[in-house]
């Protein structure tokens, strides 16, 4: 409790915002994500070129949110927005089992770049209402998330669409900035 106050109060007296960035393959929920946390609805969504940016306050707590765009030929631009960033949402469709592979090199290549050093990293295991999704504990494994070491990192699964373990996603963030 002593905690989140003091944490309460640096961020009111700063000023400051916490910057979140939202990675993931193409199709995995992002933008949905993202625009659940600006209007808590469900949105019509595109495949996103570039990135979406929004503010988004949570407890007190005031978070820009970048989504970028997960397809093949946006990927290397992922690392343009890493600068500054608090913490990384990696974002699954977890009933696209075999692009698992692609997604876990991407991270742990990404988790090297000295500008993440510091960010903690939450994967939303997502897509939970589709048949043959894996849960969070197989995202985990087949993403090898228990070999992260030196940081904090957090295993969730969620529905988009539904919003349903999306505010759950935000307590972590703000329980463990
Ligand atoms: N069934 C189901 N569909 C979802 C869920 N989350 C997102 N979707 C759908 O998945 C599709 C892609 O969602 P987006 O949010 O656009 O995906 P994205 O990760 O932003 O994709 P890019 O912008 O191409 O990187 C949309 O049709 C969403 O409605 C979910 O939890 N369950
Ligand atoms: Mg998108």
């Amino acid at each position: 409790m002593g905690l989140i106050m003091a944490k309460l109060f640096r961020s009111w007296w700063e000023g400051r915002k916490y910057k979140i960035i939202v990675v993931g393959l193409d199709n995995a929920g992002k933008t949905t994500i993202l625009y659940n946390y600006v209007t808590k609805d469900q949105v019509e969504t595109k495949p996103t070129i570039g990135s979406n940016v929004e503010e988004v306050s949570y407890k007190n707590l005031d978070f820009v949110i970048w989504d970028i765009g997960g397809q093949e030929s946006l990927r290397k631009s992922w690392s343009t927005y890493y600068v500054q960033t608090d913490v990384v949402i990696i974002v699954i469709d977890s009933s696209d089992t075999t692009r698992l592979p692609v997604m876990k090199e991407q991270l742990h290549n990404m988790l090297q770049h000295e500008d993440l050093a510091r960010a903690h990293i939450l994967v939303l295991a997502n897509k939970q209402d589709l048949p043959g999704a894996m849960n969070p504990a197989e995202v985990s494994t087949n993403l090898g998330l228990q070999t992260l070491r030196g940081r904090k990192w957090q295993i969730n699964g969620c529905c988009a669409v539904k919003g349903e373990g999306l505010p759950e996603a935000l307590e972590w963030i703000a329980n463990n900035l």
